[in-house]
């Protein structure tokens, strides 16, 4: 007789999309980073990840990404920063639980170098995930502390709440938005963050607004003239969307949203889009699906 172990059932926990519905450059500080304001959206709509604990010490990836080796995966990146987290007793120097692994699986929906925070939001599941499964126990800010030296995008995912932001994306207050549905596209181009933010063109003096003032028509992107003009799909996408709906882009893109206040007028859009488009609906959510997920 044949006897077959049944497959373990994974618990899979949300990664979710964002969407930054402005993003204003209000100068630059002495590292290089830029002091920033914007507006994070969390979508219900993401990646997935899964995580089988283990004794082997080692961080192992059941769906490596194409063209990201293992040891730059912010997946690894994140997991392998909490490890050195783990203290095994109170002496000094602490002692680090080396026997801590994982083999860590992963549904990638969300389109690299989108600008709607794939890389980032995986690394806030692995390190909300793993703080519970390993048993390390940090508090929130701590880990949104942590989160901060792996990416400015980390710390909203681990906040778990749709928030204004400033500083470089760290400092967040959060905010109750009404239900508004996100036509988000893909103008098939994968933006780098960091050529963005180098460029020399890119406006960086916009004024600081009060926050109670927030209004979607009074504010704006300060990177997305420059990547309209350095990337004409977006700018022809954006141009599409317009007609339709308030429209802009996301981060240093490439996606630009269209807004709306019905489910089924985005999709009714969405099925208009130019046949082979890459897009989603997406509703707009003030508590994150990772933080539904920690609770129930
Ligand atoms: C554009 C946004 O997505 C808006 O939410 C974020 O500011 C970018 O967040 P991220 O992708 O997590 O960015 P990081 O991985 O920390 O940085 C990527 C690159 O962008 C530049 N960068 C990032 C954030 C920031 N406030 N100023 C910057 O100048 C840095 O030079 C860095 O080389
Ligand atoms: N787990 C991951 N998922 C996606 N990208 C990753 C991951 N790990 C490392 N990366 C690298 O990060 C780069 C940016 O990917 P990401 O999807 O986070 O872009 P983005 O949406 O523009 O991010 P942001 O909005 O935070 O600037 C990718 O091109 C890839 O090289």
């Amino acid at each position: 007789m044949v006897v077959t172990s049944t497959p373990k059932k994974l618990e899979w926990w949300p990664s979710p999309a964002k969407l930054n519905l402005f993003l204003h450059i209000n100068g630059r500080y002495e590292n290089g980073y830029h002091q920033l304001q914007s507006l994070f959206q969390i979508l219900d709509f993401g990646d997935e990840l899964a995580f089988e604990i283990n004794t082997s010490g080692k961080i192992t990836l059941a769906n490596p990404i194409e063209g990201v080796p293992d040891q730059d995966n912010l997946i690894v990146k994140a997991a392998e920063l909490l490890k050195n987290q783990s203290v095994l007793n109170t002496q000094q120097p602490p002692v680090i639980d080396d026997t801590l692994g994982c083999h860590i699986h992963l549904k990638k929906r969300l389109p690299m170098g989108g600008g709607i925070g794939g890389g980032s939001s995986n690394a806030a599941t692995t390190l909300v995930a793993l703080n519970k499964l390993w048993n390390i126990n940090l508090q929130q800010p701590d880990l949104a502390e942590l989160g901060l030296t792996l990416g400015a995008d980390v710390p909203i995912f681990i906040h778990g709440k749709t928030a204004f932001a400033e500083g470089v994306g760290e400092i967040l207050e959060s905010i109750e938005l009404a239900e508004t549905y996100y036509l988000v596209v893909f103008p098939n181009c994968h933006i780098s963050t960091a050529d963005i933010f180098k460029h020399a063109d890119l406006p960086r003096n916009t004024a600081k607004i009060n926050f109670n003032d927030y209004k979607f028509d009074n504010t704006h992107n300060d990177c997305q003239e420059l990547v309209c003009n350095l990337y004409p799909n977006v700018a022809n996408t954006l141009h599409w969307l317009l007609e339709y709906a308030p429209s802009r882009m996301t981060g240093t893109g490439a996606c630009v949203f269209a807004k709306f206040n019905r489910h089924q007028k985005a999709l009714n859009i969405q099925a208009l889009l130019p046949k082979g488009s890459v897009s989603f609906v997406a509703k707009g959510l003030n508590i994150s699906p990772l933080y539904t997920h920690m609770q129930s």
